[in-house]
Order: C-alpha cells, then structure tokens, then sequence
C-alpha cells in the first residue's frame, strides 16, 4: 500500500490539459482565462469630468475671477465641447469629456446660477475633479492575467475592454458513477434493506461549483452490465468519478472491469482513512481518468477533494486553494496511516483554528454537513494543540 503523499504525486502527474473554447461574455462566469487581457485603449479613454457643475479655466480662478457667463450646456456622451472664452464657463455633467480650453470643474453646490451667469459661492482649487484619461491603465496594458479564476468583477474589466467573447480554459466531460443494489433514487421510498444514493448527488453538487455539468449514471452490481456501462463512459467522457465498489466485497467488481477495458491501475489502497480502498487509474488509449471512490459517502466527499480537486486545480494551472490551520483541539494517539478529520474553522486574532467534529466514521455524512474541510494529519506524529496542520477546505 503508498503513502497518502505517493499518491497525490502519482494523481498530479496525470494532470491533463484540455484545451480551450470562446464563449459569451456572460456565461464566463467562475471559468477560468485562457489568455491575457490587454486595455484596448486608454482608461479612462479621455479626461472625464467627476462631478456635475461647470467647467472653466484655471488662468480665471488665479486671477481671482468668481463670476461666469455660461456659455453652453453638454450632457455625458455629448462628443467634446469648447469654452470659447477663457473668461466663461460651461455646464457639463459627470462622465463628460473635459471641453476643450478647461482644466477645472466646480460643483453645483460650490455655485449659484442666476440670468445664465454662475457665481462662486466658496474658494475652490483649481484643476479638480477630472480623472485623467489613460490614468488607471494606458493602451495596450495588460489587465486581466492568464489562469485567473473570472468573478463578477473580472466580467466588469472584460466587458470595459470590450471582450464580448472570451477565451477560458475547457473543462473536462466528467461521468459520475454510483454502484450497489442497495441504492435508490431520492425521489423513492427505500425498501428496509436498502439506502438512497448521496455520494453522486453531493458529487454533483461540488462539481457545479467548478461549472462543470456530470452525467450521472448508476450502474447494478451485475459485472456484465457494468463493463457495458463503463465502456460506454469511457467513451464519452475524460474523468469517471466513481463510488462504491472498491474494497473486497464479492460483489465489488470495479477493479477487475477496469482490468478489462484496458484502465491501467496507478494505484489501489492508499495508507489513509477514510478511503483506504480508493482506486485511481488511466485508459491512455482514450486518455481517460478514474478516481474510483470507495464508496462511504465520508470517503467519497473527502478524497474527491484530497484527489479530484487538487488533480483538475493543476490541469487547469490554477494555484493551489488550500491553507494551513492552527489545531483548536488535541488528538490522541499517532496513527500509521494519513488521517483527516473534520474540522469546523474560526477566525480568532487573525489565525484560523480548527475544531475537530465528533463524527462516527465514515459513513456519517450528517456529521459531514457539519464540516467546513478537513484536516491532513501525516502518519507517525503526535499534535498538539497550537500546532500548524494542513487543511483542505470543501
Ligand atoms: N474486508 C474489507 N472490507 C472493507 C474494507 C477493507 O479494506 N476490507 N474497507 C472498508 C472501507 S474503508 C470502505 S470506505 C468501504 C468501501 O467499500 P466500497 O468502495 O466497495 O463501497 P461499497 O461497499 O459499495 O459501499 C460502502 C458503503 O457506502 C455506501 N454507499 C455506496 N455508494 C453510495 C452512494 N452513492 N450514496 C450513499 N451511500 C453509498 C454503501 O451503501 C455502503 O454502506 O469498504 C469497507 N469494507
Ligand atoms: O475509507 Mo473507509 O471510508 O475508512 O470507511
């Protein structure tokens, strides 16, 4: 059996890239960029007056000049005025281009206007109010980098630029696959012998939030169907997340159907708990992943996200999400095999400690729902309270 440590080496080797594909600006939502984003011309694009009032020249102000005939009004999106007469002023309005021969604007509220003439009401300082064209960005700097994750302020630099299309990274056709004839679909009442499925609902769940869609599939411990079944999806797809069926049941036929279609066995059973049955493999002929989870809903969930999450976190060239955390609680004895164990986390003094969770192994998804990740204990240490663990969050 390998350590949890060989393990997550032998699943990041097999980090694939799969491509990448434009798509509308708006569905690029928590996908990931697959190209630097560069200003298409200067930001902002000309001077942009920031408050509503008028717009005069400076050389009046310094003069001690407080009075202004107006000479025109211009609206935002009006193309550029003028100010005729270093004397006069013009009205102009937030987001406006700074008329030509002005480089101050005062407020409405530091003026009066009456008989089109606009008169000072306080001292004002002279070239105020303007943000300056190409101030925040010049053409042609970058603004957006390569493998960054786009969140709702990243569709705002997006759209400024006008990318209406926007190349992000493909994400992999994921099947995910349950097994056992103990299982029935949540819209049914189980029989007293059997369970409703949850590992592929939660699984389903977790991938949305990566906007990758599954097929879900369940397949009958009937070994026959279930080599039709997996060959179908090895077919179609470029992971099978699978759970149930690993370890040593007689009806645990996984391993063998893998055999036979050719799925090279990187590794089964890892010196960990839960999920010391965990299978993983690749069919390179199709250039197909397997993470066969063992099937405990507890082992499924956590080792998706000690495997899975971190295997597509670096096929997409994303920085690694996790984090250490301050241990809140003491742990018994050391153990020969990786432990992780529940933990709920809290901010305290600008450190996040982890409480461990009382859970009653690894079929105990309730306990689960309770959790904010785990954390990784490597074999052969004691922890103590205080120590720095690693932590995987969900
Ligand atoms: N002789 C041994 N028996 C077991 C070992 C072992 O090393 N030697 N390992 C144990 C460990 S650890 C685990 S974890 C399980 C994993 O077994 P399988 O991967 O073969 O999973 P199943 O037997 O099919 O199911 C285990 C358990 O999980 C429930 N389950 C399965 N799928 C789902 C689902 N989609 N939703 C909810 N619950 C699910 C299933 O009903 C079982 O209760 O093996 C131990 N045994
Ligand atoms: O891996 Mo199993 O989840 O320890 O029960």
């Amino acid at each position: 059996m390998i350590s949890h440590h060989e393990a997550l080496e032998k699943v990041l080797a097999t980090a694939t890239h799969f491509g990448s594909e434009k798509i509308p600006l708006l569905e690029s939502l928590n996908r990931i960029l697959a190209e630097d984003i560069f200003a298409d011309r200067d930001f902002p694009p000309f001077d942009r007056v920031t408050k509503d009032g008028i717009a005069v020249n400076s050389q009046a102000l310094e003069n001690n000049k407080t009075s202004f005939k107006i000479e025109a009004v211009y609206a935002a999106g009006s193309p550029q005025g003028i100010l005729n007469s270093l004397e006069n002023c013009v009205e102009i309005m937030t987001g406006a281009m700074l008329p030509k021969n002005c480089d101050s604007v005062i407020m409405y509220e530091d003026i009066e206007i009456k008989n089109g003439i606009a008169t000072l009401q306080t001292e004002v300082k002279p070239r105020i109010n303007i943000h300056r064209k190409g101030s925040d960005r010049q053409s042609g700097e970058k603004v957006l980098s390569k493998n960054q994750r786009i969140s709702a302020k990243e569709i705002g630099v997006l759209a400024t630029v006008g990318t209406s299309k926007v190349l992000v990274k493909k994400l992999p056709k994921i099947a995910i696959i349950s097994t056992g004839d103990e299982l029935v679909n949540v819209e049914e009442t189980p029989l007293p012998h059997q369970i409703r499925t949850s590992n592929t609902l939660s699984l389903f769940a977790a991938l949305e939030k990566e906007k990758i869609t599954p097929t879900l599939l369940h397949i009958r411990d009937e070994k026959d169907i279930m080599l039709q079944q997996v060959e179908n999806a090895i077919k179609n797809h470029d992971v099978l997340l699978l759970s149930g069926g690993v370890s040593k049941g007689k009806f645990d036929y996984l391993p063998e159907i893998f055999e036979e279609l050719k799925v090279e066995k990187i590794f089964h059973r890892v010196l960990q708990r839960p999920g010391k049955p965990l299978w993983f493999g690749k069919q390179q002929e199709k250039n197909v992943t397997v993470f066969s989870f063992p099937g405990n809903p507890n082992s499924t969930f956590v080792n998706y996200h000690i495997y899975f999450i971190k295997w597509l976190t670096k096929s997409l060239e994303l920085e690694d999400r996790n984090s250490e955390v301050i241990l809140n609680t003491a742990v018994d004895a050391n153990s020969n095999i990786t432990r992780y164990l529940l933990v709920k986390t809290n901010a305290e003094n600008g450190e996040i400690k982890a409480e461990l969770l009382n859970e009653n192994g690894s079929g105990d998804l309730i306990s689960l729902a309770n959790a904010d990740g785990v954390i990784l204990l490597p074999p052969e240490k004691v922890f103590e309270v205080g120590d720095l663990v690693e932590f995987v969050s969900f």
